[in-house]
């Protein structure tokens, strides 16, 4: 059984890695997850300045996943350039970094900076943060989303990555499918972020279960898996020449199926990762390899995207 990915120049041995924001804040952990059985590494979205981000409870398990507002807590986009610079990119495990400006101008210098250096890694330009108080989810406005992207392949010439909202609406998968399309620098898709503003409640304390925001946060985990493949499948028949990373409820080799037989070529882990830890990486890819064995599947390409409708 065979799980690499050959894409945009890269080569993984394995198609899972860590979705951005879970275990990839400092250096420490990011080298744990590039000595893990992870196929990639990718960085906590960064601004241009370090931030604390939201008071806590800011993060809290549920029975089926997770909720968070973080409110976007990183070291600086400096600090993971850094980290990029010294990367050994040789031992084979592509490095993504994310990027998460606090405007677009932020985000535009972030790229700028990032363009000098030119390294191997790649950018995911984070378009959905849904925890940063009186800051939009960019990816919701398509206009807003076009404009950024018309200055984002001015100042950086080479392949880069979009991380999208959830989309709820066929329409809006259409509108924001036109926009991306228009740029053919960009490789990738990565669906889906969390959905954001949920509100929990802990009924024997009659309280939110965080604070931030009186207890709207971006849900992860088994809850989004439904929506996650659904926006993946369908930006994947959308953009047939991009690649859609899927991301969203992956806790078990069938559920890394799903995405791929959706289309994603690669898969992202959140909440999973965040409660079992890096191990989750090797489990997942012999459940998946032992369900591919199962089905007679020798390699990813012989399934990716072929879904099929009853
Ligand atoms: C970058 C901020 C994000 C955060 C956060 O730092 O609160 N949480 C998410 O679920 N998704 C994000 O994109």
């Amino acid at each position: 059984i065979d799980l690499s990915v050959s894409w945009l120049g890269l080569s993984m041995a394995s198609p899972l890695f860590n979705a951005s924001g879970v275990m990839c804040r400092h250096a420490d952990e990011l080298d744990r997850l590039a000595a893990s059985c992870a196929g990639a590494v990718i960085t906590k979205s960064c601004t241009l300045e370090p931030r604390a981000g939201n008071p806590e409870p800011r993060y809290a398990a549920l029975p089926f996943g997770s909720i968070n507002s973080m409110g976007l807590p990183n070291e600086g986009f400096r600090y993971y350039l850094d980290y990029a610079r010294r990367y050994d990119y040789g031992r084979g495990k592509p490095l993504f970094v994310s990027v998460s400006g606090m405007s677009a101008d932020e985000t535009l210098t972030i790229l700028g900076e990032l363009a000098r250096l030119d390294l191997p890694c790649l950018p995911e330009v984070n378009l959905s943060c849904p925890n940063v108080p009186g800051k939009p989810q960019t990816g919701y406005d398509f206009a807003a989303s076009a404009a950024l992207l018309d200055a984002i392949v001015r100042i950086y010439p080479k392949t880069f990555g979009v991380k999208l909202p959830p989309y709820f609406d066929p329409v809006h998968f259409d509108m924001m499918a036109d926009v991306l399309r228009a740029y053919p620098t960009l490789g990738f898709v990565t669906c889906i972020n969390s959905i954001g503003n949920a509100l929990v409640v802990d009924v024997e304390r009659e309280l939110a279960l965080i604070r931030p925001k009186d207890g709207l946060g971006g849900l992860g985990g088994s809850y989004v898996l439904p929506t996650a493949l659904a926006n993946v499948r369908e930006f994947a028949r959308r953009l047939p020449d991009r690649h859609v990373v899927g991301c969203g409820g992956v806790t078990s080799g069938a559920e890394a199926f799903m995405h791929i037989l959706c289309g994603a070529t690669v898969v992202q882990i959140g909440t999973c990762l965040y409660e079992e830890g890096p191990g989750a990486f090797e489990r997942i890819a012999a459940e998946l390899s032992a369900l591919m064995r199962s089905k007679g599947y020798r390699t990813l390409d012989a399934f990716r995207g072929r879904l099929g409708t009853p």
